[in-house]
């Protein structure tokens, strides 16, 4: 059995991993923190979830359980992962991270603790996010600079950081393949007089509404003709149970970097 510890356990996502980590036959629950002020600390991870009593009760205190864990799954907030992971690269603990709206000095940051411990590092756990990356890569290499390209994506009210990870992932994906730099070509938004659209440029637009699991779209647009790749998540089990089959598949690593392209095997 696999020993998951899970942070942020109060959250959308927090929630929906405990019951994932209770589903999984190769994977209990050990461990569920929250940060000092939660006022979900001393609850029951497995009563919060819906699941029933699950006998781990919310702390706040990784230290305090560093020995109970194998994995730790992290779905919080940049500044609270990244605290979570210098924890566990001084102790060798493994970590999957599914939180968004890192900078890029953060990234780093990750690159260099995934030097002594293992991490699964994803904007999107789904597994058909992640095979739609490859589409999308396919679609880029495909069509070259004769369309136009432009990410929209949706989510609820309640989330923080935009454009999301995914919907940036997938616009670096299409300007590597494209041999662009995404710092210098992506477009945030438009409004007022723009001006004609700069060919090289690739689009993002945001919309946040209501409750908007996920949705995801990358339009390649020619005349005469566009491709959309879309996907569209329904419910978060779908993150929570990648990000469980991620752990899992982190067993077998003692460090390095990995994403859900490698815990996917389709690099
Ligand atoms: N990779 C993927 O597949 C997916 C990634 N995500 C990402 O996961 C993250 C969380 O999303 P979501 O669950 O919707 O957000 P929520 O706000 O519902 O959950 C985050 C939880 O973390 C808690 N938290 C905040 N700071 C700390 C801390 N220092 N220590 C422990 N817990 C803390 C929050 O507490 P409080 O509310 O009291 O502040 C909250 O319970 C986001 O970055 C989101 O983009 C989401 C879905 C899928
Ligand atoms: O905050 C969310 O909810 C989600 N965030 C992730 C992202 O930023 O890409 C993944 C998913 O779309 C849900």
């Amino acid at each position: 059995m696999t020993r998951i510890a899970i942070t942020g356990a109060a959250g959308r996502m927090g929630r929906m991993l405990v019951e994932a980590v209770h589903q999984h036959p190769a994977t209990t629950l050990t461990a569920a923190l929250e940060h000092p002020d939660s006022p979900s600390l001393s609850l029951d991870a497995g009563q919060l979830a819906g699941i029933g009593t699950a006998g781990v009760v919310i702390g706040a205190d990784l230290a305090a359980i560093t020995d109970q864990f194998d994995v730790l799954i992290d779905f919080t907030r940049p500044a609270a992962t990244l605290a979570n992971l210098a924890h566990c690269q001084a102790h060798g603990k493994r970590m999957v991270i599914g939180t968004t709206g890192f900078t890029a000095t953060e990234k780093q940051t990750i690159h260099h603790a995934a030097q002594d411990t293992a991490v699964v590092f994803a904007p999107n756990m789904s597994v058909a996010v992640n095979l739609s990356f490859k589409l999308i890569e396919i679609a880029a290499k495909v069509l070259e600079d004769s369309v136009d390209v432009e990410i929209i994506e949706a989510h609820h009210r309640h989330k923080v950081d935009a454009p999301s990870g995914t919907a940036l992932r997938m616009g670096e994906i299409v300007a590597q393949t494209l041999g662009r730099d995404l710092a210098t070509c992506a477009v945030y938004g438009r409004e007022g007089q723009t001006g004609e659209r700069d060919r090289k440029t690739i689009g993002f637009a945001t919309v946040r509404a209501g409750d908007i699991v996920g949705e995801h779209t990358v339009l390649f647009a020619d005349k005469g003709e566009r491709l959309e790749i879309t996907h569209k998540a329904s419910s978060r089990m779908t993150f929570a149970t990648g990000a469980v089959r991620a752990a899992q598949w982190l067993m077998q690593h003692e460090r390095g970097l990995f994403d859900m392209q490698d815990v996917l095997g389709l690099r």
